[in-house]
């Protein structure tokens, strides 16, 4: 793995969580300022996220998924070239434009970024537009177990070919197996989940990393295993606002091959990125 280049570290990470947002104490909306006072900027993908480092660097840490994590999802799009990508957690819009932008030049036609809270919503679609990509991202606004419901109801998706997780840490299990049960996930389809090592998810990377067998022996035992057995706080973390529900089963048949691709967060702290891959579904 390369060595992190500190003179591009984002500002240390403070504490400010509360129940129900993470942040959200102004500098959000002090960053679409920043970066839509510059013209220079309008139109540019590349330009936007040096501004948004710039900022995230010199004056206040965003919980961004940062250059060094985002190139590892990056160069899978270029790989993998998805029609339809979704992201889960979307904050102020860097993993969309990095994201959104790289499905765009690959071809692609769509990328859903599905955000909880509608000012960080309303602060992404303000660099969307400003950033010249809203003829592709789509910015779906509450849950993302709602947001994914709704856009199969809607029939906006009917196949996921990628998907970023990164948002409510003990979602990111239910939330897969609820893709699974609504038919989503299927050959071909490649998950990178961020914050596997900093602050961590063994939920998650027990159920990508199961045989068949082992997810369908899993079903025999207590749903909350999915959402339990967290680090820190990132369980408790929205605990009061966040609603989940461990009966959704998923689609144990599914065959993922999954690996961690050690990384960092922009601040220099170590941390992976898992990458699962549908090789296919065995037959029941
Ligand atoms: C780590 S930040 C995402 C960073 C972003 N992906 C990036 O790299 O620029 C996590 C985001 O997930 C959002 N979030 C938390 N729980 C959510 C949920 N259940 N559904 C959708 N978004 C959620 C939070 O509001 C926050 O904006």
């Amino acid at each position: 793995m390369p060595l992190f280049d500190e003179s591009k570290a984002y500002a240390n990470q403070e504490e400010t969580f509360t129940d129900t947002w993470e942040f959200d104490d102004g500098r959000e909306e002090e960053l679409v300022e920043f970066i839509t006072s510059k013209p220079e900027l309008c139109g540019s993908p590349a330009a936007v996220l040096k501004g948004i480092d710039e900022y995230a660097r010199t004056k206040k840490y965003l919980m961004n998924v940062g250059e060094d994590k985002g190139k590892i999802v990056t160069d899978i799009i270029k790989e993998r070239r998805p029609n339809v990508m979704l992201e889960l957690g979307g904050y102020c819009g860097y993993s969309t434009i990095l994201f959104g932008d790289a499905v765009r030049s690959s071809g692609g036609k769509r990328y859903f970024s599905l955000e909880r809270s509608p000012k960080f919503a309303k602060n992404i679609m303000a660099l969307i537009d400003f950033t010249g990509l809203s003829n592709i991202v789509e910015v779906i606004v509450g849950p993302s177990d709602e947001g994914i419901q709704q856009l199969c109801d809607d029939g906006k998706i009917k196949n996921i070919d990628m998907m970023f997780l990164d948002h409510y840490k003990p979602a990111y299990t239910t939330d897969l197996k609820l893709c699974e049960s609504l038919g989503l996930i299927s050959k071909g389809a490649i998950l990178a989940a961020d914050n596997v090592i900093s602050p961590g998810n063994p939920p998650y990377l027990k159920y990508v990393r199961s045989s068949v067998q082992e997810k369908r022996m899993a079903l025999t035992q207590a749903a909350t295993q999915d959402t339990e057995n967290f680090p820190g706080r990132s369980a408790a973390q929205y605990g009061m606002v966040e609603k989940l529900s461990t009966e959704v089963k998923g689609n144990p048949y599914l065959i993922y091959r999954s690996e961690l691709i050690d990384s960092f967060e922009p601040t220099g702290v170590k941390d992976g990125v898992e990458i699962t891959r549908c090789l296919g579904e065995e037959q029941s």
